[in-house]
């Protein structure tokens, strides 16, 4: 169930902010998608997720095309946004049972049991989601994401604003869910790219510049660390 994006563009009047970029996430395997500020990872995502329309190009998800089958293609992808929007006013675990409804599971209250516990929220499920802590309600944003088990995920930054205990528990959630479904996400901590990806995409001024695996990129590189070849390839 890959996601094959071919050569996918997005322009803003004359601004090329993704400029034709082709490249597969393969199941069991997850691809870190890096690039600096304003390269094109965000616009790029909300493509692959069916909230942007590219100006060309085509991508698809498990064979679906997200132009063309969005409601088939969203029942089997999870999107974390970069900016999750939640409902502040509900309780956490009502909003997850929300969610859960919107996508007619069976037995919904046990999925979000699951999701709570798998995602470490159950000391907060009775608390308004408006009084959490950034990390938590990015534990939210995850949930939501998850919860009708998809096989393909698509996470925007997704440990950005967690502590170092989070991080590590957020991390290894995303290495669990790797193991069976193809997982997208985009970061700027290249440590992070270390510790859960297998393949990367370096994306700069909305161009592919690196496509490969992580040992293949650092045998192509000299052995070089994976920061030295982001900035190589990404300075300018
Ligand atoms: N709706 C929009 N209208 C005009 N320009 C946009 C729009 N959305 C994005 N852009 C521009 O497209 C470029 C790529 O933005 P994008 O958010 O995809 O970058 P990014 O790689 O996700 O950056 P960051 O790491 O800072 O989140 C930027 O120059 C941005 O200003």
């Amino acid at each position: 169930m890959s996601i094959k994006v071919q050569q996918l563009a997005k322009h803003f009047d004359k601004q090329k902010a993704v400029d034709g970029i082709s490249f597969e996430a393969k199941p069991g395997r997850i691809l870190g998608f890096l690039g600096p500020n304003g390269a094109g990872k965000s616009t790029t995502m909300r493509m692959l997720t069916g909230y942007l329309k590219p100006t060309s190009g085509t991508a698809s998800l498990a064979g679906y095309d997200v132009q063309v089958q969005a409601l088939e293609m969203k029942k089997i992808m999870g999107y974390l946004p970069e900016n999750t929007p939640l409902y502040t006013d509900m309780y956490v675990k009502e909003f997850l049972l929300f969610v859960a409804n919107t996508y007619k599971l069976k037995d919904a209250a046990l999925k979000v049991e699951e999701t709570i516990k798998k995602t470490g929220l159950t000391a907060e499920q009775h608390k308004k989601i408006g009084m959490l802590s950034k990390g938590y309600k990015q534990r939210i944003g995850l949930a939501q994401a998850i919860i009708h088990d998809p096989e393909v995920l698509i996470l925007d930054e997704p440990t950005s604003g967690l502590d170092p205990n989070q991080l590590n528990d957020m991390r290894e959630l995303i290495r669990n869910l790797g193991r069976n479904k193809t997982v997208i996400l985009s970061t700027h901590i290249m440590q992070e790219v270390e510790a859960v990806c297998d393949d990367v995409v370096i994306i700069h001024k909305g161009s592919i510049v690196a496509n490969d695996t992580i040992a293949g990129l650092k045998a192509q590189h000299s052995g070089a660390t994976l920061e030295e070849i982001f900035r190589t390839l990404t300075y300018s």
